[in-house]
């Protein structure tokens, strides 16, 4: 990549730009670091992307920078879902179905966003779920990540197929992550996958089940068509090519394998798998109360409510509709976390409302991932907890324990 230098009048604009910033602590090189990769040419700084830069208020701004950063294909694989994405775009709109009923004259001069989930200490209730092949979107992928994670104390979901090992990135966090799970139907794999997760210090596993063999994403495949250029890093068109580019597959044989989330995985399975994990097992992509109902049973430490961003099947239900039926079934015999479009602070208000104990997101960070690195996902992390401080103070809500359910309406 050539070393960016901007032109006199291209730095006045920049600093232009960096000056309208509304989010403190993102330092100038960072800026023009995320230009930089934006345009290898200086002379191609677009009036859009420093506008966009200058104008970010909320994490959704962060999209259009990271769009005008990445590679095309890359930001297809990083948007896109299934058939013609409309889960994707469902899972954030129906927020706006739930309405908040704030209460008055509550004392919320202190408002307090700590919480416990396994008896850990948590800062704040929102963490940050898998996405894998993150060096796809910066080149310190899933360590910036990590660092973030660290500096803002946020849980992190490490995908198996990052482009970080686990031992790497919680040295980059400071403390465990959690190792989500893909795996093959060769039962040795699983085994030493989690057993290398554990033995790096992961506190849970989290295994996916809603990320069956052969999604249909369109829009990917098309925007791979006008952009060829070597995204193997996260596109899975060569099975073989992308596992041997995965360090948490690194030395497993997989030469048999030609799936990671194979067609025949059942119940049968996931109680196998209970009885290898030692820590916290977490079952990832449940949607009804049946299938929560059957994890319980089966020995599941957490349940997380995702339909994977939208990004595996058009169904249509966006996962803040299966929250509620997914609680009911639990019936607080386990803790439920629920992702799948939360873009504001407000959006984790009402899940949290609907019984949810942790809130993950997913894009967002890697927006400022890729914008950014390192402090563009802090700056994610910050923005929603601030928001969500906020609509705490307005709801009456001092503590993540005081939302209650009486806090949010189906309207
Ligand atoms: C680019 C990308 C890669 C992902 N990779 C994984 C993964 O490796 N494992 C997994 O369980 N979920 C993965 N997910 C799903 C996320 O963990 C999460 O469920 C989803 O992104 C939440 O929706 P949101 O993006 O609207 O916040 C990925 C999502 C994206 C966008
Ligand atoms: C099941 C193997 C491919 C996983 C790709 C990572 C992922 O979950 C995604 O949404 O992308």
């Amino acid at each position: 990549m050539k070393t960016f230098r901007p032109e006199r009048t291209q730095r006045r604009r920049i600093l232009r730009a960096f000056a309208a910033l509304p989010i403190a602590g993102l330092p100038l090189t960072t800026l023009l670091g995320a230009l930089a990769r934006a345009h290898a040419e200086p002379a191609a700084v677009s009036d859009a992307a420093l506008t966009a830069a200058a104008q970010i208020l909320n994490v959704m701004d962060f999209e259009p920078l990271a769009k005008a950063t990445l590679p095309p294909a890359h930001f297809a694989y990083l948007a896109t879902g299934a058939d013609d994405d409309q889960t994707v775009r469902l899972n954030h709109e129906a927020f706006s179905h739930y309405q908040i009923r704030s209460r008055r004259l509550i004392d919320v001069s202190h408002a307090d966003l700590s919480t416990q989930v396994f008896g850990q200490p948590w800062t704040c209730p929102i963490y940050l779920s898998a996405v894998g092949s993150m060096r796809a979107f910066h080149p310190d992928g899933e360590l910036a990540v990590a660092r973030a994670a660290g500096a803002k104390s946020a849980l992190m979901m490490l995908s198996t197929v990052a482009t970080t090992s686990i031992e790497d990135a919680i040295a980059a966090r400071g403390t465990p992550v959690w190792q989500q799970l893909y795996t093959t139907d060769d039962w040795s794999i699983t085994q030493a996958i989690v057993r290398r997760a554990e033995r790096a210090g992961s506190s849970a596993i989290v295994l996916t089940v809603d990320n069956l063999t052969g999604r249909n994403n369109e829009t990917l495949e098309r925007a791979k068509r006008v952009d060829t250029r070597d995204c193997a890093q996260c596109h899975v068109s060569d099975f073989a090519g992308y596992t041997r580019r995965k360090p948490m597959l690194a030395g497993l044989d997989l030469s048999h394998a030609t799936e990671l989330s194979p067609l025949n995985m059942s119940w049968d399975f996931f109680a196998r798998l209970r009885g290898v994990v030692s820590g916290k097992l977490i079952i990832k992509g449940i949607v009804t109360a049946e299938d929560a109902a059957l994890a319980v049973r089966h020995g599941a430490d957490g349940i997380v409510v995702s339909n994977h961003g939208g990004r595996d099947e058009e169904t249509l239900r966006p996962s803040i509709d299966c929250l509620p039926e997914v609680v009911a079934a639990v019936k607080r015999r386990v803790p439920v976390f629920v992702d799948g479009g939360i873009r504001r602070g407000t959006d984790v208000f009402k899940a949290l409302a609907l019984g949810a104990t942790g809130v993950g997101i997913g894009r967002p960070y890697v927006w400022g991932l890729a914008a950014f690195g390192q402090s563009g996902v802090e700056a994610v992390i910050d923005l929603l907890t601030r928001e969500l401080r906020q609509i705490m103070r307005q709801a009456g809500t001092p503590t993540i324990a005081a939302i209650t359910p009486e806090h949010v309406i189906h309207g």
